[in-house]
């Protein structure tokens, strides 16, 4: 099977590198498209895929396309390519609906939410399929987002909510870290940013070795290091005070987030009528 990817940006590139590393697909079966050759050729030399003219040569040659540009391009460049009908694309923008996508393509569809997690094949790949994805080229999905770490088939409408919690979270785990060290050099300028960075890293890594190797659920976790009466309960009583309303709050402004990127793209749709 030929993978086909079209962008090579953050998630592009991820593809490439998780996908030859976990063996699933070999770099000889990828063929890559991107804007700048030149990007395209240096990731070439680590991983010799073959490298399209255009975006066409990508979407011809191609048993599954993988579109990797950002949500307001998908469209537009999916329309200046002729598509053959049983070509399975995949987009993996947020945002762009399997009904968008079915604008532009008459064959089956997918919609993936990657994460860059996955260039370390770990992570959960969502994904949900239209109706003409048969059984095959679902499965062979699959196989490709297991091997990239695990595959989860949602529905569209949770999809979104599911994206906070697998693609954007390692921005916002990082997010969570850097304040917190941040707040301990506060505390305590001598330790240096560095070196609580370094704390919180290793301690993530141990966390999460516990939680998954171990399958410590949350509250058992935290029943261990909250010695009764002690020092983490104080901590604990902090963020239980805070967190709910902070998360309530992401959720609400990703959801308007999402609802604008939607609004967008359904607004490239209608004028591409209106051109008609
Ligand atoms: N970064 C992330 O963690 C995640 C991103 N996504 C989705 O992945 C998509 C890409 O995101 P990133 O990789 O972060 O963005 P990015 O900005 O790093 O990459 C976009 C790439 O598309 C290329 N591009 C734009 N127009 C093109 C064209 N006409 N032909 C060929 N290539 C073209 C650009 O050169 C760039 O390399 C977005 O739609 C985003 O919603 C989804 C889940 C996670
Ligand atoms: O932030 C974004 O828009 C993309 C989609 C989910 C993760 N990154």
């Amino acid at each position: 099977m030929v993978i086909g990817i079209i962008g090579l940006g953050n998630i592009g590139q991820m593809l490439v590198k998780g996908l030859s590393k976990s063996r699933v697909v070999s770099p000889s079966d990828m063929i890559v498209f991107n804007r700048s050759r030149d990007k395209a050729a240096e990731l070439q030399r680590l991983y010799p895929f073959e490298l399209a003219a255009t975006a066409q040569e990508t979407a011809d040659k191609a048993d599954m396309l993988f579109i990797c540009t950002k949500p307001l391009d998908v469209l537009p460049v999916l329309r200046e390519l002729t598509l053959p009908a049983r070509l399975h694309l995949v987009s993996v923008a947020a945002g762009v609906s399997l009904q968008d996508l079915e604008t532009v393509h008459s064959g089956p569809v997918s919609k993936v939410i990657p994460t860059v997690t996955s260039e370390e094949l770990r992570g959960v790949s969502l994904f949900a399929s239209n109706r003409l994805v048969n059984d095959t080229q679902r499965d062979s999905l699959r196989l490709l987002l297991d091997a990239l770490g695990t595959a989860e088939e949602v529905s569209e409408e949770s999809i979104e909510t599911a994206t906070i919690l697998t693609s954007s979270a390692p921005g916002l785990i990082a997010g969570i870290l850097e304040a917190f060290a941040q707040a301990a050099v506060r505390t305590s300028p001598e330790l240096g940013i560095d070196t609580a960075r370094r704390m919180l890293t290793e301690t993530l890594a141990g966390t999460s070795l516990l939680l998954k190797g171990q399958e410590l659920g949350f509250n058992q976790l935290i029943e261990r290091v909250a010695t009764k009466g002690g020092i983490t309960e104080e901590g604990l009583a902090v963020l239980g005070r805070t967190l709910p309303q902070a998360f309530d709050d992401l959720f609400a402004m990703t959801s308007e987030k999402h609802a604008l990127l939607k609004q967008k793209v359904q607004a490239q749709i209608i004028d591409r009528k209106g051109e008609q």
